[in-house]
């Protein structure tokens, strides 16, 4: 489903601060997988998620999505082009602490062009989802971590993309939110969704819901 090919992104590039985040990058993964992208600070998995996401472009190389090229998109294009395929769940949530659940988790769905009738519908069924129904109205301000975290996966859920995205997803969680956060994945995992975290809690390594984990150091995959 995804397809990587040579890819680098460099920063500063030809100047005397050359910065290579990724190098040569060469990675293939499955409809329907769970990949783990494991590695130190600074070893590139954000960068490398960021260039799947298309929010970022790689220096050279390419990125497919279903045999299409994405990493070369217009901007325009590439925003497109999350807001159908992608959820993105980030280490800090990033929600809007003065809204409430239901107005954060129906966001995504705004540049869909959905009725209001069809986001009522589509928001209570991420939230149901993702268990956090029960807190539709409370304001984000209110909610625990645990809580604030399965509110950002119901975002992630609402337009339906195929293709999960998270960033550290249990740095700001204790063990029994990460455990919950585990068991979503898997159930995510068995409605077909592809799922990709970079992380280095080691409550994601040797799982057996986990197909691929790929180790970076210093931007390259070490084998
Ligand atoms: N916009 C940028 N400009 C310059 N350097 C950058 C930029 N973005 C990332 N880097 C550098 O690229 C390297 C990889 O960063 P990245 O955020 O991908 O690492 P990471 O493995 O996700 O780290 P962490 O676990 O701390 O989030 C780091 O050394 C970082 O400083």
């Amino acid at each position: 489903m995804i397809k990587i090919v040579n890819l680098n992104k460099i920063f500063y590039k030809n100047t005397n601060k050359e910065f290579y985040s990724l190098k040569d990058i060469n990675l293939e993964i499955k409809k329907g997988s769970c990949t783990v992208l494991k590695g130190v600070s600074g070893s590139g998995k954000s960068t490398l998620l960021s260039i799947i996401s298309t929010m970022q472009k790689p220096t050279s190389g390419e990125v497919y999505y279903k045999d299409e090229l994405i990493s070369k998109f217009p901007d325009i294009h590439s925003s497109n082009f999350r807001a159908k395929n992608i959820g993105f769940i980030f280490q800090f949530f990033n929600l809007f602490n003065e809204f409430n659940v239901r107005d954060n988790v129906s966001i995504p769905l705004i540049p869909l062009g959905f009725s209001q009738k069809e986001i009522d519908i589509k928001v209570e069924s991420a939230l149901k989802l993702a268990n956090i129904y029960h807190k539709k109205d409370e304001l984000i301000f209110n909610l625990s971590g645990g809580e604030k975290q399965r509110c950002a996966i119901a975002r992630a859920l609402v337009n339906e993309g195929e293709l999960i995205l998270c960033d550290e997803p249990t740095a700001s969680l204790d063990y029994d939110n990460s455990q919950n956060f585990i068991n979503i994945i898997k159930n995510l995992k068995d409605l077909g969704k592809t799922i990709i975290i970079a992380s280095h809690d080691p409550i994601f390594f040797n799982q057996n819901f986990v197909d691929l984990e790929i180790e970076l150091k210093n931007g390259t995959i070490h084998e």
